[in-house]
């Protein structure tokens, strides 16, 4: 069964074209990979998936419904969350409140229902902060509760940013580049926490990422872009021997150095 079906999608910007009759499906459960090189149209694609841009032309359906005309906050409460290749977190505020804030897009209680303190407010509240705090000890930031976002070294501001979209309770996660900047061992914990991310929380995950190690260890089916277009979609195993993937995007050379092996 697909979670998400991207049917002929296309996105310019003045003259150019960012994206071009995109066509795939994403199975559910599946982890899946968008990559290319710069300039491709992989993080188009995502903003055109969260409701950041619309397509020019063709659908995108979301558990069978259509995704165009609705704004990101409707597309993230139909349970589709991402993260960011540049890391967007609130810097000044502690490690608790950057995953509380993003858990209340969710929760029933208004603005009115805080200032009044309700009861039922004050349970919701309570409720929140146990799978809050439940989040942080999964993804190993109990550490770190207290400290403000900006003070956390590199690989563990990504997975507080892995943890923000988990509060949303997605079924849907997109990831833009999650290995970047990453050591070799962060990106080995990385990979493995995916995998158990998907499983445990029941996920399909859609990544953009360019770390090929990652990509191929991870990955059940692997979408390959170049200016805009699909070039090549599979597996690990038939992306790797695919030439046009090989010219296109890693270049003769990384063949013959080792780099795509
Ligand atoms: N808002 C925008 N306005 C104008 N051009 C844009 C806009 N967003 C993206 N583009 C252009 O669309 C093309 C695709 O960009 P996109 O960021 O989707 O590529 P990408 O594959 O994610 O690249 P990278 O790997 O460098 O992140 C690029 O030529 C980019 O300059």
């Amino acid at each position: 069964m697909n979670v998400l079906e991207v049917r002929c999608v296309g996105k310019q910007f003045g003259g150019l074209v960012a994206v071009d009759q995109i066509d795939f499906d994403v199975e559910k459960g599946s982890i899946t990979a968008v990559i290319g090189p710069n300039g491709a149209g992989k993080t188009t694609l995502f903003n055109l998936v969260t409701g950041v841009y619309q397509p020019d032309r063709g659908d995108i359906l979301f558990d069978g419904r259509s995704l165009v005309g609705l704004r990101p906050d409707r597309v993230a409460a139909l349970g589709i969350a991402r993260t960011f290749q540049n890391i967007r977190l609130f810097a000044d505020l502690s490690v608790v409140d950057n995953v509380r804030v993003a858990m209340h897009g969710r929760l029933k209680s208004g603005i009115f229902d805080i200032l009044l303190n309700r009861r039922k407010t004050r349970i919701e509240e309570r409720r929140a902060l146990g799978e809050v705090c439940g989040l942080l000890a999964y993804l190993d930031l109990e550490p770190w509760i207290n400290e403000p976002a900006k003070n956390l070294p590199y690989g563990v501001q990504r997975r507080l940013e892995i943890a923000r979209a988990l509060a949303t309770r997605p079924k849907l996660l997109l990831l833009d580049e999650p290995a970047a900047g990453m050591s070799p061992r962060e990106t080995w914990e990385l990979s493995e926490l995916i995998r158990r991310l998907r499983d445990d929380f029941e996920l399909t995950v859609l990544l953009i990422e360019h770390d090929m190690k990652l990509v191929m260890d991870i990955s059940e089916r692997i979408v390959v872009l170049d200016y805009g277009r699909i070039i090549a979609g599979g597996t690990p195993e038939e992306i790797r021997s695919d030439p046009r993937v090989i010219e296109a995007y890693l270049g003769r050379s990384a063949v013959a150095d080792g780099t795509y092996s």
